[in-house]
């Protein structure tokens, strides 16, 4: 069935749909993973987006039980080159177009995404929808233009009930902003009981769990949009350690007096290089993220950059001089993705040790 993608700026691709044959509109967004494609569609941090792949071929590898990022995928459409609906893997379970079909996620295929890319590179992210070949493009670009778009994504995607995954190490408290689950698994790995909390819980609530640490996860839109979240995080501040990853380390850095902004297309990707700047030593990293904290926002604080990414020198981790608390814009937990900075969850559990020790050190 004809379909077509049309942007806020009037341009239209039209190609053959597949997956769910709704009208979704949605922030258009590029990922140039080569693969990954059923850990992204699942990332709640792709809430309200429309995703393409710059790699050309997605689906080939099916979709299988275990690698999703959460049970309800937010992200609203998907738009790829070519999508299979031959896949060939031992753990493949389904196709790409019965999954998507099944979670109400528009797909497109068979369109030029190079060219599509190329648009969002120049004008920045555009705000896009999918529907029928047949709809007047130019109501739906008025449509598109006069719309109040959503800024209640994280209360959407988080969870809305705590919950605990039992463990005999220390205690850490997983806010869940749009949490993907590859987080959960590694603290956990490392032995964590962990206690994971909506993104609204107060600060009064989390230390009546006696945590020994406290995680910010990932999310979806801009961190601005969770006030309620920044003052808790100010308030946990020198309490307990922090550790921050994306949306966690944008509300670490607004917690912290720093600014953060909307950058003109983001990272979104499995191949992203990042320079630790304590040891000189290059990380790939995994990435999602339209937002970044603002250098020139940083004098005023107590922060201090600690990684800048190699493509257009942004902050990409940051570290607080007087408490135990740190962050990282790109993804430790990677599915999708490189594996290189797991070692940040095992530097995070060296503060949580160190605070059970000896409690909250000021420098
Ligand atoms: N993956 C994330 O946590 C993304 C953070 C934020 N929503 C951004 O786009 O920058």
């Amino acid at each position: 069935m004809k379909r077509q993608l049309v942007l806020e700026n009037g341009e239209i691709f039209v190609g053959e749909g597949f997956g769910a044959n709704t009208v979704r509109d949605g922030e258009v967004v590029f990922n140039t993973g080569m693969t990954g494609y059923q850990e992204i569609l699942s990332d709640p941090s792709y809430c309200d987006q429309i995703v393409t792949m710059t790699y050309p071929l997605i689906g080939n590898y099916g979709i299988n039980r275990d690698d999703f990022e959460s049970i309800f995928p937010a992200v609203s459409g998907l738009i790829v080159k070519e999508a299979t609906d031959m896949p060939s893997h031992w753990r493949s379970e389904s196709t790409l177009h019965d999954m998507l079909r099944e979670k109400g996620i528009a797909g497109l295929a068979g369109i030029d995404t190079r060219r599509l890319t190329k648009i969002i590179r120049e004008h920045g992210t555009l705000k896009g929808r999918l529907c029928d070949a047949d709809e007047a493009p130019v109501e739906v670009v008025a449509e598109l233009r006069n719309t109040q778009w959503a800024c209640d994504q994280v209360s959407r995607v988080s969870t809305k009930m705590p919950y605990e995954i039992p463990g005999n190490g220390p205690r850490v408290v997983l806010m869940d902003f749009g949490m993907k689950k590859g987080i959960l698994r590694e603290i956990n790995r490392l032995g964590c009981d962990v206690r994971v909390v909506p993104y609204n819980t107060t600060e009064k609530e989390i230390l009546q769990l006696h945590p020994d640490g406290i995680v910010l996860s990932n999310g979806p839109g801009d961190p601005k949009d969770v006030p309620e979240a920044v003052e808790t995080v100010n308030k946990l501040l020198g309490k307990v350690p922090l550790f921050g990853i994306c949306l966690g380390h944008q509300l670490l850095a607004l917690a912290s007096g720093a600014d953060t902004v909307k950058m003109r297309f983001g990272h979104r990707g499995a191949n992203h290089p990042v320079k630790d700047l304590q040891t000189g030593r290059f990380y790939m990293t995994s990435q999602n993220h339209g937002y970044a904290v603002n250098p020139e926002s940083l004098a005023q604080t107590e922060l201090e950059v600690t990684h800048i990414a190699i493509n257009d020198q942004s902050i990409e981790g940051l570290r607080h001089k007087r408490y135990p608390a740190f962050s990282v814009q790109f993804h430790p937990e990677a599915t999708p993705g490189p594996e290189d900075s797991q070692q940040l969850f095992s530097r995070f559990l060296q503060d949580v040790e160190q605070f059970r020790k000896v409690g909250v050190q000021y420098a």
